[in-house]
């Protein structure tokens, strides 16, 4: 082509043709991307022979019919009609593979973990929500940080910060106490929303076990930790995890939306009815970070880490300095950065799956009375002559044990968790290509019948004195999942439950708080109860025996 037609055509017809062919060809594009992902799930993709519900709307799938039903009933209503491999769809044609069998879930979780990571945009979700560490990490990265902290988790370690729970469980208690005798009839107690005053507790009992920290969110509301997570809790909805889900699947939102231009105009964005949300946890997280990063200098620049304060010496954070200090020339050593980072996800992922799990485990014991009262039996004497129990004592309370274990696998915090895919595969002998979205049913494994028998959804604590024959130790209760990417702190965390749980029924006794008060279990990320769960509340020695 001779040079000065070259020249005429990018200075003239380049831009008019570029206008028209944007339009022409974007729209053409993106019809044909709509066309074919509304089509596929059913004419053309490669999943649709398993069997599953049928596909209720064109557009939205199953969402809507999820939106408004019981996290994971659902779902295990498939499982009980379709079998042990169940596919739905969701929006925009997106389909989700169930698999339920031990075998399929050893592979996706225990052996093949690193081929079936948490899709890019769960990450995304818990990364601006709860920090970029653990939670978001995969891979060698993963088993890298996870080999430098594991230490920081031991029992050992862990027992020691058992008293750390009970200075916020008093405090709760005192709360409660006050409030009920303030009523002009106190003997008939009063009721509680119960889920916020355990997620102060708990946020408090996170901040002192992680940081050594004293947020004393149940006296001072304005504390700027408390404030900041009250603000984060409150936008988890499962309409909010939908646009979450949408804006974290966009390539580029999240380094946009975490770049300092953008932290500087958050308050803008929070006007935008659609980003408000993520506006809102973007925010938090600045300031969590901010507070983080302070207390986090304050430890480094003491050497001694912490030598001073004989609380943050225990918390983990002082480990995780300590550790690295005699590390110092050693591998897998966090940087400054990663290490901050962790501490935010342990906040993130420690404060609100307890109080869940807590107050989730008082409406269990207050609709079960004769529960209550024997665990009252076995927890009250022990309380009463040791307030402060500590780790073994805890570990030997065995109805407290059965009540906890039980009240986890009925109503786990973290109901749902998603897998992605990354090669074709076979599980369970059924083909699975590469983008597949693997949805790992802890609330269904649960309480699958097949191993938990025919009451597995029913509250019976002293099924664990006497496990089903059919029960498997990692695969019939995955509250804390299973495999490289479980919980690091489970023991903590069943030990803080036992703690408070402890205290609490050793005081009060818990009733629902109008006759036929049914719950409202809503999830997106943690399945909290939607109305804070009420519950009328009695100090024990005024309660008519
Ligand atoms: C009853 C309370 C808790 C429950 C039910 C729970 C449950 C879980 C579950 C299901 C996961 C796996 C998530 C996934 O991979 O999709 C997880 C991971 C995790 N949890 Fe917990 N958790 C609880 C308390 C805590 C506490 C107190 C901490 C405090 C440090 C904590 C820290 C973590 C971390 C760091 C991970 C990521 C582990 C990894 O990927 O290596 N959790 N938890």
């Amino acid at each position: 082509m001779d040079s000065n037609l070259s020249e005429y055509l990018f200075y003239f017809s380049l831009p008019v043709l570029t206008i028209w062919h944007l339009i022409v060809f974007g729209s053409i594009f993106i019809l044909y991307r709509l066309a074919l992902q509304l089509l596929w799930p059913y004419f053309l993709s490669p999943l649709r022979g398993i069997p599953g519900p049928p596909i209720l709307h064109p557009i939205l799938g199953q969402f809507p019919t999820l939106l408004h039903g019981v996290c994971g009933f659902l779902q295990r209503s498939w499982a009980n009609r379709y079998g042990s491999v169940v596919r739905f769809v969701g929006p925009f044609g997106v389909e989700r593979v169930v698999f339920l069998s031990p075998q399929a879930l050893h592979k996706i979780l225990v052996s093949d973990w690193q081929e079936y990571p948490k899709p890019n945009f769960v990450r995304n979700i818990l990364g601006v929500s709860a920090g970029w560490g653990l939670l978001t990490e995969t891979g060698d990265v993963h088993r890298q940080m996870r080999r430098a902290l594991n230490p920081a988790f031991s029992i050992t370690s862990l027992a020691e910060q058992t008293d750390m729970y009970y200075e916020p469980t008093y405090g709760l208690v005192e709360l409660f106490k006050a409030g009920i005798e303030a009523e002009s009839i106190p003997s008939q107690g009063k009721v509680f929303h119960t889920y916020t005053w355990l997620s102060k507790a708990t946020l408090d009992i996170i901040c002192l076990a992680a940081f050594g920290y004293r947020t004393d969110s149940l006296h001072n509301p304005d504390n700027e930790l408390a404030d900041a997570y009250h603000n984060l809790v409150n936008i988890q909805s499962l309409p909010n995890l939908a646009i979450f889900s949408v804006f974290m699947s966009i390539p580029g939102f999240v380094p946009l939306m975490r770049s300092k231009w953008t932290t500087a105009r958050l308050y803008l964005l929070k006007n935008v009815k659609l980003l408000a949300p993520i506006a809102i946890a973007l925010e938090s997280v600045d300031r969590i970070k901010r507070v983080s990063a302070q207390m986090f200098r304050e430890k480094m620049a003491d050497t001694e880490a912490a030598a001073s304060d004989a609380d943050s010496k225990r918390d983990i954070l002082s480990r995780l300095v300590r550790m690295r200090m005699s590390n110092a020339s050693k591998g897998d050593q966090l940087s400054d950065e990663a290490m901050m980072e962790q501490v935010i996800t342990f906040l993130g992922a420690g404060h609100e799956t307890t109080a869940t799990g807590l107050a989730w485990n008082l409406w269990l014991l207050a609709s079960h009375p004769e529960i209550q009262a024997k665990l009252r039996a076995e927890v009250g004497p022990i309380v009463e002559q040791n307030p402060c129990p500590d780790f073994r004592t805890l570990r030997q309370m065995e109805y407290l044990d059965s009540v906890v274990m039980e009240s986890l696998r009925i109503m786990p915090p973290v109901p749902m968790t998603l897998r992605r895919c990354v090669k074709d595969d076979y599980i369970d002998n059924v083909w699975i290509p590469k983008g597949t979205m693997l949805y790992i049913p802890i609330r269904i494994v649960n309480t699958f019948k097949e191993v938990w028998g025919d009451d597995a959804e029913q509250f019976r604590p002293e099924r664990w004195a006497e496990l089903p024959k059919n029960y498997n130790p990692t695969f019939s209760f995955l509250s804390f999942l299973a495999g490289p990417h479980s919980c690091i702190d489970r023991t903590m965390a069943v030990a803080e439950m036992k703690a408070v749980l402890s205290v609490l029924i050793s005081n009060f006794e818990f009733e629902p708080a109008y006759a036929g008060q049914v719950i409202r279990p809503t999830a997106a990320i943690t399945m909290k109860p939607a109305d804070n769960l009420p519950l009328r509340i009695r100090l024990v020695r005024q309660s008519p025996s």
